[in-house]
């Protein structure tokens, strides 16, 4: 599903911040992504999701080269990708139920045929009572809940989550990391980025950990 080959990023002219990056996310499986503050994951998982582009080394995406692709390619290629962004970008203009239902109406399905999924999901999150309101009087926990079911609702091939459970309690976040436990458990790839060693601890699953801007993987 994604392989790196020998990559490097850097920052305009500045150090590389990752280094020698070589490994691969398999179809269906499901791992988390740690190290301290500021170690790149943000950036490695902005490159997962072809938002930057490595400055050495080869990405391979969903069998494609990600230095081949062209701009009219991308869209189609980031659709089977799910990501929640530590920043929620929700769109302040929409209600909850819109931002979530919104991948859905890009791929100009009929609501009738999707209006019970996002209801379902909604409730699941536990924003059952929120579904009306728009983003900006939501707390932080109720944005990252609203951005994981938008991430969710079209059940991509991969998710990429950045500090999914950050903004929640510890009963919500078990919640959380169930649904990403059913979703991979249906057929998604999921990369869990966190800093939350006992959200780690609750599944036995693979290990990526980045230090100094190398990774080592603990299986
Ligand atoms: N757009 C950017 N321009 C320049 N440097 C950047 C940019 N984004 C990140 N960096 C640098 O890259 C390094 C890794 O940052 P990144 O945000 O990927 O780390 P992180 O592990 O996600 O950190 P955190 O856990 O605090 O979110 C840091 O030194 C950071 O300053």
């Amino acid at each position: 599903m994604i392989r790196f080959e020998n990559v490097g990023l850097r920052y305009d002219t500045g150090p590389e911040v990752l280094r020698d990056l070589n490994f691969q996310i398999e179809q269906q499986s499901f791992q988390f992504l740690s190290g301290p503050s500021g170690a790149g994951k943000t950036s490695l998982m902005r490159m997962m999701f072809l938002a930057v582009r490595p400055t050495r080394g080869v990405v391979t995406i969903m069998d494609r080269d990600v230095s081949t692709l062209s701009r009219t390619e991308l869209p189609g290629l980031r659709r089977r990708i799910g990501v929640v962004f530590q920043d929620f970008r929700l769109l302040d203009h929409m209600s909850v139920y819109e931002n979530v239902a919104l991948p859905l109406r890009v791929r100009g399905r009929e609501e009738a045929s999707y209006r019970q999924d996002v209801v379902d999901l909604l409730r699941w999150v536990g924003l059952g009572e929120r579904m009306q309101a728009l983003p900006m009087v939501l707390s932080g926990g109720e944005k990252q809940r609203a951005a994981i079911a938008r991430a969710l609702i079209d059940q991509p091939d991969l998710l990429l989550a950045d500090e999914p459970t950050g903004n929640v309690d510890p009963p919500l976040a078990r919640r959380l990391l169930r649904l990403f436990l059913e979703l991979h458990k249906l057929g998604t790839a999921v990369v869990i980025a966190t800093h939350d060693l006992s959200l780690m601890d609750q599944v036995s699953a693979r290990r990526m950990v980045l230090a100094d801007g190398r990774l080592t993987i603990h299986a």
